[in-house]
Formats: C-alpha cells, structure tokens, sequence
C-alpha cells in the first residue's frame, strides 16, 4: 500500500518504519526541517532499541522516504496517518492544533479518497473535528478514522509489530476494509484488530492509559503503607499478581510514573469528564498520589542529612523515564535533582541514554559522568530513578570504597534487601523496611 505518515515523532517514526519493513511504501512528512534534513541524510532522529536496523534497512530499499512538503506526502497515499504531538493546554485537556492545522491543509490537496487515521492520542470527538476542518475545502470524498497507538517507548518495535490488539473506530464500511487490508500483516499472530465507532476508539486509548496509570498507584499506595505496617511491597506484588484476575504487570511500586503519555493522558482524561460533568474521583486521586510519589525519596535524604544538604554531593544513576530510552518527559529524576540543587547539593548524574537531553535542560549545573561509578566518587550518598539493567548488579564493594557514605536511596528496588544488610549499606527503597 502507499502510505504517509504526517508527523515523524516517535509515533509516527515507528509507524513509518514498521509499515515500510511489512513491505508498503512510505511517505513521512514532519515540518521540522532539520529532523527531515537529518532522516534524508540516513540518520534516525531517536532513541529506540532496534528502530535503527529496520530504519536503514527500509531507507536503504527506497520504501521508506522523508519531505517536509505534506502535498508531496500525501499524494496517491491511501492512507494518510496523523502522529502529531497533543500537548496539554492551559486547562490539562489535549491540545487539538497541530491536528487541526494539518487537517485544514488536507481539505486543501486531497485528490482522490484517502483514509485520514488519528493515531494520536486525542479526546472523544477529534475524528468528528478532523473530519470537519477537512469537508472545509475537501472536493473528493475521504473517512476519517481513530486509530490509538498502544506502543511502549523502549520497546516500540516488539508492541508496533506484535500488537496485542489493534483498536479501530470508524463507522464507515469503506474505511474499514482498507483498515483491514493495512493491518493484515501485523494481526496474523492472531491478535485481532477490535472495530468500534470513533467515539469508543477515542475513549479506549485514555481508559488503557487511565488505568495502567491507576493500577501503578495503587501498588505505589499499597507500598507507602506497607511501610507503616512492616511488610514488603514486593512480596504484595508477587502474591496478588499470580492471580490471573490482576496479572503481574504494570505493579512494580516506585518513584511514580512519568512520560510523555501517563501524566498528560490521565490529566486530559479528567478534563474531559469534567467538560462533561462528571466528577471521575478515581483520576484525581490517581494525579495526586503520583505527585507525591515522584517526591518521595527527598524527606528521606533530608532526614538523613539532617536536613542539610549544602555542601553535600548526591550522585544519581538514571535520569531518563524509564530504561531503554532517552525520553526525559515528565522523569521523576529531574525534579529531584531541582530539589536537591535548591537545598545547596551538588548532583552527579549517570544515565546510559539520556545524558544529553538533560545536558539541554541543566547544563553546567550537574556534573554528567561518563560511567556509574564516576558518579559515585566522593558523594554522599546514591540516589537511583531508572532501573537501567547495568545498575541491577553492580559491584557493591567498588561502590562501597567510592562513596563517602555506604547509603543508597533506590526509587527502583533494585536490590534484595538481603543483600544490601549483608554488604553493611543503609539502603531506603519503596514499600520495604528501612536496612541500616
Ligand atoms: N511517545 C509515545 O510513546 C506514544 C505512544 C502512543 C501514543 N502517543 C501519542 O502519539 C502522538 C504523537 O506523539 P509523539 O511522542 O510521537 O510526538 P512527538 O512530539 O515526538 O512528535 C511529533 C512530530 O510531529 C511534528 N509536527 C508538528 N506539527 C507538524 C505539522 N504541521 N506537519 C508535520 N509534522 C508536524 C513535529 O515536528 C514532531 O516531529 C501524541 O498524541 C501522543 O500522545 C505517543
Ligand atoms: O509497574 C510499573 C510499570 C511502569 N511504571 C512507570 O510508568 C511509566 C510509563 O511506563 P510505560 O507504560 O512502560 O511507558 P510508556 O512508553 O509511557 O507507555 C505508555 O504510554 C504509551 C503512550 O500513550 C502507551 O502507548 C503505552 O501503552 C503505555 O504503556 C514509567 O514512568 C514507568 O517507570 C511503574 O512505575 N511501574
């Protein structure tokens, strides 16, 4: 099939590439001249485990190309994949612009019928909005279709080309046999692709988000009172998650969620329901606790520096949301280390990926280390926000002899606390007694 994808973000940049490797030829469009500049001259713009293999592979045999000019894009595509970013405005609800734009220009160039597909995240009502910016100027007949995008950063390809389940909203009988014909390869594992009208699809992305989101909190919940009454979060976790009914992911407690998606999914979601009048207490709860949660660590330094932290030094192993990505959205580990330089710390950081994305936001005033344990060099104390698999088993006695104290704040738990009493660390984590 001949397809564009308008926007080459991480959505649209996976979509392209893994529709060009099942053997379509297709066409990304981003208005950002540099990332285009940078995509021609064989380049890929992120971060993504295994995108790069399939990126050059698919550049390489021609089925995969790049412009800034969405006529040129679109033309004789049939189907045309919006992946453009949906912020959070001013009031928390998604921000409809950069889809609005694109749809407007549509109306303009459309020559034959095309199936437009949101595969952005976007509140209940856009298709019935893009749809319209479109019928503005549009002289040829054309659907517009909700397709949410369910891929996890770090491990996009393995989610893009096995999909549990592909969501399709459209009412249009058209529509759906080109849906059909596009995702045949993808869905022959024998997941399926669920048909619903565009309304349903729309809400199925935030209710997916929403609740993962919920299901997180709820572990991190569970953990803050598994502190007061001496039990261990992790055993909560391996106990409940055996059951079938609850399943065992997305129940690791911890320093919070963060990304591009949960907190702005889950705001935008609230604003909907408040838009509609209805008071959805579960999601503000959810926001609350997280906001919380991401802060979580800070009281227990502060105490065990006695609340003063000038002239200490904190390294901090992981800054990026989670491991295998340099996405730095919405990461707990930055504002901890705004807090920590507010109280007169000096940071030094190490993350695998995602040093120089925080370079752009903190510049000179950490000290970025080229391994985990420059960072540990003379500081007081370790602080981890990622669980990067380097930092799952690392060398306790070397740590040990580098930091000036034997003490570990872990958002992560990543070490038995077993292990950490018998190497003599005092070692805070989430959900578990205290080891000292
Ligand atoms: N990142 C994820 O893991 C993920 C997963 C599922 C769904 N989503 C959703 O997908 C959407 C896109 O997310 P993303 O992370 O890929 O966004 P992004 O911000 O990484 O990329 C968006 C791209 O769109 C381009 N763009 C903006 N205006 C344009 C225009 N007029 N014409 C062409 N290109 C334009 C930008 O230059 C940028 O390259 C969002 O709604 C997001 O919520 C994201
Ligand atoms: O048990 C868990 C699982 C995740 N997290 C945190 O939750 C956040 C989100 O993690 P994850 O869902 O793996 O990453 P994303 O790439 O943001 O993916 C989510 O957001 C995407 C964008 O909408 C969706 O497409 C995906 O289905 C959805 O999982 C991260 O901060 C994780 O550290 C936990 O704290 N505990």
């Amino acid at each position: 099939m001949k397809i564009a994808v308008v926007g080459t973000g991480y959505v649209g940049l996976v979509t392209g590439t893994c529709f060009a490797e099942t053997g379509n030829q297709v066409f990304c469009v981003d208005i950002d001249a540099k990332k285009v500049e940078r995509m021609l001259n064989g380049e890929i713009p992120i971060y993504e485990p295994g995108l790069d293999v399939l990126f050059d592979r698919n550049v390489a045999e021609g089925r995969l190309q790049f412009t800034t000019n969405l006529a040129e894009g679109i033309k004789d595509a049939e189907v045309i994949f919006l992946a453009l970013p949906t912020p959070p405005g001013e009031d928390g609800s998604a921000d409809l612009k950069y889809i609005l734009k694109v749809a407007d220009d549509l109306g303009h160039i459309l020559d034959k019928y095309a199936v437009i597909i949101d595969k952005s995240t976007v509140p209940v009502g856009t298709a019935e909005k893009v749809h319209a910016a479109i019928a503005k100027n549009a002289k040829v007949e054309f659907d517009v279709v909700s397709n949410p995008e369910f891929l996890r950063e770090g491990v996009a390809v393995e989610d893009f080309m096995k999909p549990d389940r592909v969501v399709v909203g459209t009412t249009s009988e058209k529509a759906k046999k080109v849906m059909e014909k596009l995702y045949a390869p993808l869905v022959r594992q024998g997941n399926p692709v669920i048909f619903m009208d565009e309304r349903s699809a729309e809400m199925t992305k935030y209710a997916a988000n929403s609740f993962l989101a919920m299901k997180i909190t709820f572990m991190n919940e569970i953990a803050n009172l598994c502190e007061k009454v001496g039990a261990n979060v992790d055993d909560i976790r391996r106990g409940i998650g055996t059951d079938s009914r609850i399943g065992k992911r997305f129940l690791f407690a911890g320093i919070g969620y963060g990304g591009s998606c949960f907190p702005k999914d889950v705001q935008a979601l609230a604003k909907t329901s408040a838009d509609y009048d209805y008071d959805f207490r579960i999601l503000k709860s959810v926001m609350e606790v997280n906001y919380d949660q991401k802060k979580k660590l800070l009281p227990m330094v502060n105490n065990f520096f006695d609340n003063d932290l000038k002239g200490k030094t904190i390294a901090v192993w992981g800054l990026a949301f989670k491991p295998y990505t340099d996405d730095i959205r919405e990461a707990p580990a930055l504002e901890n280390i705004e807090a920590l330089l507010e109280a007169g710390a000096t940071v030094t950081v190490y993350d695998p990926e995602a040093m120089e994305n925080v370079k752009g936001i903190l510049g000179d005033k950490v000290t970025f280390c080229h391994t985990p344990y420059a960072a540990l060099d003379d500081a007081d104390a370790l602080m981890i926000f990622t669980e990067w698999p380097q930092f799952r088993t690392p060398e306790f006695e070397k740590m040990g002899k580098l930091l000036k104290n034997k003490v570990i704040f872990d958002g992560r738990n990543l070490y038995e606390l077993s292990t950490m009493r018998e190497m003599g660390y005092t070692y805070f984590s989430i959900g578990r007694e205290k080891v000292s």
